[in-house]
């Protein structure tokens, strides 16, 4: 099991990319939509996106976009991936994907249980999920509102692609949304703000920092679970070998098989080496 992975969304200047980095984490946020407080040009984005350390990967925000858009940004601005963040229908999300060859995130808002479904369905054809709070009807956004849903909704849940977290989020509560959720990847932007649109550089250390804890917390309790088996183990959306754990959505789309069974004497000896190391 990786390092849980952060992506900070809606940066607007230079250093809030070297923040980011500073911070340690994996993905940056750049918001293509006009009436976002966090929203930049092309030419804006271009500039922050050739200033991204290697290793940082830069994902482009559009909501129900023209391919003219895409064209122009993707010409312009050096993305690693596309976060689409409107209505976008099943069909629209692959034909992006497929023309412009570019990993495609889904952003999904949830308010109920009637919103799960719509999970299935794009995780069928996107690269990875964001499961977002849903925009309330009539907001100016469809995302970046700093409003939480009920994360009980998804908890235990898995979908078939890798998937981040997102909607309200901030460094106080992102450890007990990982812990809720089961999250692997989470993704804030007015949470780590101290103003809107105005990012945070101590908020945003603050968030990576608490993220990252909760993520090794969570994986030294689904190690020590697989140990206490004595044996190579397998739950809903996880499996663990005994000495590492491993959920359906890591490493990208890969899947991993089930490892075999271990002796109990090797197992004994894993048991005791999660004892030594002390997590959780
Ligand atoms: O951030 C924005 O301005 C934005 C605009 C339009 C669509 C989505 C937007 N942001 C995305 O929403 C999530 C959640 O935001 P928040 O943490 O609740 O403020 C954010 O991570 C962006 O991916």
């Amino acid at each position: 099991m990786d390092d849980i992975r952060v992506k900070i969304c809606g940066l607007t200047r230079p250093e809030d990319m070297d923040a980011v980095a500073r911070a340690g984490a994996r993905y940056a946020g750049l918001v293509f939509f006009a009436r976002s407080p966090r929203c930049v040009s092309v030419a804006e984005a271009r500039a922050l996106a050739l200033a991204a350390p290697v290793g940082l990967a830069k994902v482009g925000l559009v909501v129900d976009p023209e391919d003219a858009l895409l064209d122009e940004i993707l010409e312009a601005v050096p993305l690693d991936m596309v976060q689409l963040h409107g209505r976008e229908s099943v069909a629209r999300v692959a034909e992006i994907r497929a023309r412009y060859g570019l990993p495609v995130m889904k952003a999904v808002g949830v308010a109920s249980e009637a919103d799960l479904p719509a999970l299935l369905e794009y995780g069928r054809v996107a690269d990875q999920l964001l499961v977002d709070a849903k925009a309330p009807k009539g907001a100016a956004l469809p995302g970046g509102n700093g409003l939480a849903f009920d994360w009980r909704l998804i908890a235990g849940r898995r979908w078939p692609c890798p998937w981040m977290l997102a909607g309200g989020l901030t460094p106080e509560t992102v450890g007990r949304a990982v812990a809720m959720t089961g999250a692997r990847q989470v993704d804030v932007s007015s949470g780590v703000e101290s103003a809107p649109g105005v990012k945070d550089p101590e908020r945003i250390a603050a968030f990576v920092k608490a993220a990252l804890a909760a993520g090794a917390k969570a994986r030294c309790r689904a190690s020590r679970q697989g140990a206490r088996r004595g044996c190579a183990g397998r739950g809903f959306g996880w499996r663990c070998d005994g000495l590492r754990c491993f959920t359906a959505g890591d490493a990208g789309r890969q899947r991993c098989g089930f490892r075999s069974v271990m002796r109990q004497s090797t197992a004994t000896r894993r048991r005791s080496r999660w004892r030594r190391t002390g997590c959780g």
